[in-house]
């Protein structure tokens, strides 16, 4: 991404940060709204040079997070900071986080270019730059239009245009592909992965998992207001240790493994899904005993299905499978 004027050789600089410059902290953060707990402790980093996919199912307090982050809600007790203060006590909050929170956010008689512009304005950013972002968010040819004429997807864009105009170390998006055609989507996806290997720090909230999956380097799962998981991508998705194993001679090979602390799991009559041991162990236990392995392979799980796995006991809303149909 072009630097912001007057700003040269900020980034690449992920090396040359100090340790919280640009870092999205959350410190046993809790807010309640009337007796509910809906952000319950939760502490997590997102560090700079890393997209961190920020999910939950709906009312899990990940919208909550991101707003007492901004300073739009107080924090009952904990703290929530960017670059290593709140965000109220930065002197210039445009240059320190970007943010995508409500794409409707323009005044809908304005042109986005003029809405731009006045932002611009007001922060002693040039029109050279908001020309830039208007550029980089694919918005030329509409940016003489009234913001009130838009699409979902194009004030998404022209919200991302107004998060990137102060060219920020940190970048929290609350459902940036939400109403984004297939095209918006995968241009949401390599801007973020690139504005990380800047050095950026981006939170990122989405429901599309297989989105997420392709976006984020580190998954941090909230449900009920409590995290359920902060790991890596990788992590999340390698299917708890499971390795599956296929060979003509299954159940020998199960006994020896079972006898090596392994569980196993007879899939069918050749082949075995055993957790507990690795890959390697596993290999070297059959060719010891000269059983030969036809395929060997550690499970890797979708992050759909890791995180129906993590929540089933947090979805706060979910339907019932009654249809008008059925008797009373
Ligand atoms: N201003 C408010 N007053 C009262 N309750 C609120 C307020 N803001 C949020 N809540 C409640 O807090 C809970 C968490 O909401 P939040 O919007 O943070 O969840 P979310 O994880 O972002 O959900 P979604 O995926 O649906 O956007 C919900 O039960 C919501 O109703």
């Amino acid at each position: 991404m072009v630097p912001l004027d007057g700003y040269p050789g900020r980034y690449p600089a992920a090396i040359g940060f100090s340790n919280v410059e640009g870092m999205i902290q959350v410190e046993q953060l809790t807010k309640s709204y009337g007796g509910k707990t809906v952000v319950d402790d939760v502490t997590f980093r997102v560090e700079p040079g890393s997209v961190t996919g920020f999910l939950g199912p709906n009312g899990a307090g990940k919208t909550t997070t991101m707003r007492m982050l901004l300073g739009l809600e107080r924090p009952d007790s904990g703290r929530a900071l960017i670059g290593g203060r709140r965000y109220a006590e930065h002197r210039a909050p445009i240059r320190e986080v970007g943010v995508l929170l409500d794409a409707r956010a323009a005044h809908p008689n304005r042109s986005a270019r003029d809405h731009l512009r006045i932002i611009a304005r007001t922060h002693g950013i040039s029109n050279r730059r908001v020309d830039e972002m208007i550029g980089l968010a694919g918005l030329e040819s509409v940016a003489k239009k009234r913001a009130g004429t838009f699409s979902l997807g194009m004030g998404q864009r022209l919200g991302i245009a107004v998060a990137l105009l102060g060219d920020p170390r940190a970048l929290i998006f609350d459902e940036p592909v939400n109403g984004l055609d297939p095209e918006g989507v995968s241009w949401i996806r390599s801007l973020t992965r690139s504005l990380a290997a800047e050095g950026r720090a981006v939170l990122i909230s989405s429901h599309l998992m297989a989105e997420m999956a392709l976006t984020a380097d580190r998954v941090i799962v909230l449900g009920r207001g409590a995290i359920l998981a902060d790991e890596s991508m990788a992590d999340v998705v390698s299917g708890a240790g499971r390795v599956r194993a296929r060979t003509t001679r299954a159940v020998e090979l199960a006994d020896l493994v079972r006898r090596a602390g392994a569980e196993v799991l007879q899939l069918d009559a050749s082949t075995l899904e055993i957790t507990g041991l690795t890959a390697e162990t596993i290999a070297e236990t059959a060719r010891t005993n000269n059983i030969l392995l036809i395929e060997l392979a550690t499970v890797q799980v979708s992050l759909e299905d890791a995180f129906f796995e993590l929540t089933h006991g947090s979805v706060e809303f979910r339907q019932t499978t009654t249809t008008s149909e059925d008797p009373q």
